[in-house]
């Protein structure tokens, strides 16, 4: 269970987030959705613990300032945006990396039998099992992003958060990943939160939505609820519904951008 309290972070003088509060039940999925640069990335960069904030955010009651680098990982973990690598280890050793966190007495623990199963269902559940051999600095960038996405699932953690994981992705794996994950959080009693500009991807992901705006949110609420308002107009400035897809998957008419009439 997450509950950020009142965080405020950002980059050297600039504040990016300005006072951001929710809650997240375990089991519960979450999708972020919010124009360019209103802090989606920031606040999950924040909740991973790899950005200073102030505010609270309790992880399952505990501060994740008082947890130490480890076990948050274990309860938490961060699938970026960025699909550079700095290494060049193979697919199998990059998705191994992801039980590292599990060792208890330092780096050259033995790899358990669980740690070979846990690797080879992340790779099958991704799809990269053929390719474990392969050097990662030879990928293709959706390749990279399946064998990072194995990584964060072998890793096992409470909580995934996915950062645009459909960068880089074709449509046919953006759906298989969405739904992946969706399965994934209910069966094992896991949370995602994603990051996700695709509207039609968030309502899959889950009926939950966080809209932001300016380092806010300006709602919390069901699918339903925000993309049947006029606060997606307000926040993206433009007709949005007319862009959105109906339920039958039939395009709506394509209305003229707002600014374009202003
Ligand atoms: N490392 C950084 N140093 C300085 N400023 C940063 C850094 N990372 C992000 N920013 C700035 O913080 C603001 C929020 O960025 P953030 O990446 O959180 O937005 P976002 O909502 O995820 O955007 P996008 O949809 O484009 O990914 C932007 O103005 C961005 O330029």
């Amino acid at each position: 269970m997450i509950d950020a309290e009142n965080i405020t972070a950002g980059y050297g003088d600039v504040e990016i987030l300005h006072g951001v509060s929710f809650s997240l039940k375990d089991n519960e999925n979450l999708s972020i959705i919010g124009p360019n640069g209103c802090g989606k990335t920031t606040l999950l960069r924040a909740l991973a613990g790899t950005l200073s904030f102030s505010g609270d955010i309790l992880l399952d009651g505990k501060n994740v300032k008082d947890y130490k680098k480890k076990a948050l990982a274990g309860k938490i973990s961060m699938l970026s945006q960025s699909t550079q690598v700095y290494f060049n280890y193979t697919v199998y050793d990059t998705v191994m990396m992801g039980r590292y966190i599990h060792e208890k007495d330092g780096v050259f623990r033995k790899v358990s039998a669980r740690d070979k199963s846990m690797v080879q269902k992340a790779m099958e559940a991704t799809g990269i099992e053929q390719i474990y051999d392969r050097e990662v600095n030879t990928l293709s960038g959706g390749q990279l992003q399946r064998v990072l996405l194995a990584k964060v699932i072998a890793q096992d953690p409470d909580i995934i958060l996915l950062d645009e994981p459909t960068n880089h992705l074709d449509l046919s794996y953006q759906v298989e990943l969405i739904q992946f994950l969706k399965k994934w959080s209910k069966r094992k009693g896991k949370s995602v939160i994603g990051v996700l500009h695709d509207m039609n991807l968030a309502m899959m992901l889950t009926d939950r939505v966080l809209l932001m705006d300016h380092g806010k949110i300006e709602a919390d609420g069901s699918c339903r609820h925000i993309f049947g308002s006029d606060l997606l107009n307000k926040v993206y400035h433009m007709n949005v519904s007319h862009y959105m897809v109906d339920s039958l998957g039939r395009w709506q008419d394509i209305a003229e951008d707002k600014r374009h009439q202003d």
